[in-house]
């Protein structure tokens, strides 16, 4: 067996792995990186079916966090290219704009529904006014509270159904406190009505690396090898060493060799419940008991090459509609043009959201080909299925963790559990059991980095205390404009890399 030490070991080269190797190696550390997978991005990769480049969904690159941005400007800064935002959903075979124009809105729902909607909205209104009680537990009577129930149901209930596999009734609701609390119908119509008048409003534009998210981190692994540190690619941890509540080694299977590693410091972005599965000797009964008791939802992206130059002209479109499978359908050319290789062409990512194990993720590459080809046309989006030439599935297991009705406790006994060791930290959004965006996974990495070097950073308070809402005022989004400007300079690392 291989042995080696390390001052660091990283586990886990998706963007929060990556983003602590990479502040790191700026301060003279080099870690070793372990990634189980064949390319660097976790989540964030990109990639490539006969030169048509995709996402595992698609990754938006905005943030409200200053340090973020700052890295991505540093390693990217010349390859990032502004795409507009155009996105819309598709219920009851119209498409509504999102966010919702009140024109549109009004126009596909009709006079008569709309005033329904108006009234259903003032009665949960004036309920909560009248009734105030304690705040929702679940995500159904929380967005009912918000929004009112027939809103409810036509914007939230069927396509947040379809993510989950679960009844909205069973969903916690911090997931939509995390996610969607700045919303509210009264928010709606203003934006629709005076538009970026308004003192917040969505972006209208973001970021995207012009080869697609994964070059952000192919990227990033060349800055931290170019400085000596190691990323070692299909490196599987298998199990980690532990004197008491203090990491000692990690085993790891790379093809048929097995390797050790010894390390003072480890930092791990793999599923918080296979770290703990992979303990020895093994973690108390209780934390294993809470460990098999979280769950994950798993995703399946079916590719589809088509061909037809212009579809439509959205970047994505969330399809609510029940009788339909597919969640959420991308079209890379419309995120960069360079993610096709011929122009006359059209990628369209269909997602479907399932679990591992269940009918959808069962089927066979044929089936599901067929089935997106059917669905797609069947929504008028591609004209007929021989415009359809080749479809390529990626399935990707553990993409969402699931914030089900007993999550918080069992994560609270792991997290209670892991707090002992003081030089193992957790990072990223299967790392912690959070439903983090790409930004906010990065911030857990940076500030494990920095507690490293000597800070003291509560990795559990992020994206609790930083919001997470992608609407700016126009305050945030000019003292954004002007650090992203500032950040142009090329620094120490990206002038030696570039
Ligand atoms: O045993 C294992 C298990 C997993 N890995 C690798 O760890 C990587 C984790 O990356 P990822 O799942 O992408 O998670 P991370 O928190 O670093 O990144 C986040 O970014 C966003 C995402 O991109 C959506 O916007 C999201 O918040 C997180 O996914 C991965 O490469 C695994 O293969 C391992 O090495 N060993």
């Amino acid at each position: 067996m291989n042995m080696n030490h390390y001052s660091v070991v990283i586990i886990g080269a998706g963007p929060a792995g990556l983003t602590a190797g990479y502040e790191l190696i700026k301060q003279g550390i080099k870690p070793i990186v372990l990634e189980a997978g064949d390319k660097v991005g976790g989540i964030s990769r990109t990639e490539t079916y006969k030169g048509y480049r995709f996402d595992i969904g698609g990754h938006r690159f905005y943030t409200k966090i200053g340090e973020v941005q700052q890295i991505w400007q540093e390693i990217l800064a010349a390859d990032f290219i502004k795409v507009p935002r155009l996105s819309r959903i598709y219920y009851g075979g119209k498409f509504y704009s999102y966010p919702l124009s009140l024109f549109n809105t009004l126009s596909n729902l009709g006079i008569i529904p709309s005033i329904f909607i108006l009234f259903s909205y003032l009665k949960a209104k004036v309920k909560t006014r009248l009734f105030p009680g304690p705040e929702p537990d679940n995500f159904e009577d929380w967005a009912i509270d918000r929004f009112g129930y027939r809103l409810y149901r036509i914007f939230f209930k069927t396509y947040t159904e379809k993510v989950w596999g679960i009844p909205c009734s069973r969903i916690r609701a911090d997931w939509a406190a995390q996610r969607i609390q700045g919303m509210s119908l009264k928010r709606a119509v203003v934006n629709a009505l005076f538009g970026s008048q308004n003192a917040k409003s969505l972006i209208k534009k973001f970021d995207y690396p012009v080869l697609g998210p994964g070059m952000m981190w192919e990227r990033c692994q060349e800055i931290i090898e170019s400085q000596g540190a190691m990323v070692q690619l299909n490196t599987a941890v298998t199990r980690i060493e532990r004197e008491g509540t203090w990491i000692k080694s990690i085993t790891a299977r790379q093809g048929d060799r097995t390797i050790q590693i010894f390390g003072d410091r480890f930092i791990s972005s793999m599923p918080i419940t296979a770290l703990v599965q992979r303990l020895d000797p093994p973690a108390p009964e209780r934390v294993l008991t809470a460990a098999r008791s979280l769950k994950y939802r798993d995703f399946l992206i079916v590719a589809l090459i088509v061909n037809q130059p212009d579809l439509f002209p959205d970047n994505w479109i969330y399809i609510h509609s029940p009788e339909f499978k597919v969640g959420r359908i991308q079209n890379f050319k419309n995120w960069s043009a360079a993610m096709v290789p011929n122009p006359n062409k059209t990628c369209l990512g269909m997602e479907y959201f399932c679990s591992e194990g269940d009918a959808l993720w069962e089927l066979s590459n044929t089936e599901l080909i067929d089935l997106a080809s059917r669905e797609v046309v069947e929504l008028n989006l591609a004209s007929k299925l021989s415009a359809i030439e080749d479809g390529f599935v990626i399935r990707q297991r553990k993409a969402y963790p699931v914030y089900d009705g007993e999550y918080r406790q069992h994560l609270q006994v792991i997290q209670e559990y892991l707090k002992q060791f003081d030089n193992l930290q957790t990072i990223g959004r299967n790392g912690m059991h959070r439903y983090n965006n790409q930004d906010h996974s990065m911030l857990t990495g940076l500030l494990a980095a920095k507690n490293i070097l000597g800070e003291q950073h509560d990795l559990w308070n992020v994206n609790t205390e930083r919001s997470y809402y992608e609407d700016f005022t126009k305050e945030e989004r000019s003292s954004l404009k002007k650090q992203s400007q500032l950040e142009k300079l090329p620094t120490a690392i990206s002038s030696k890399v570039n």
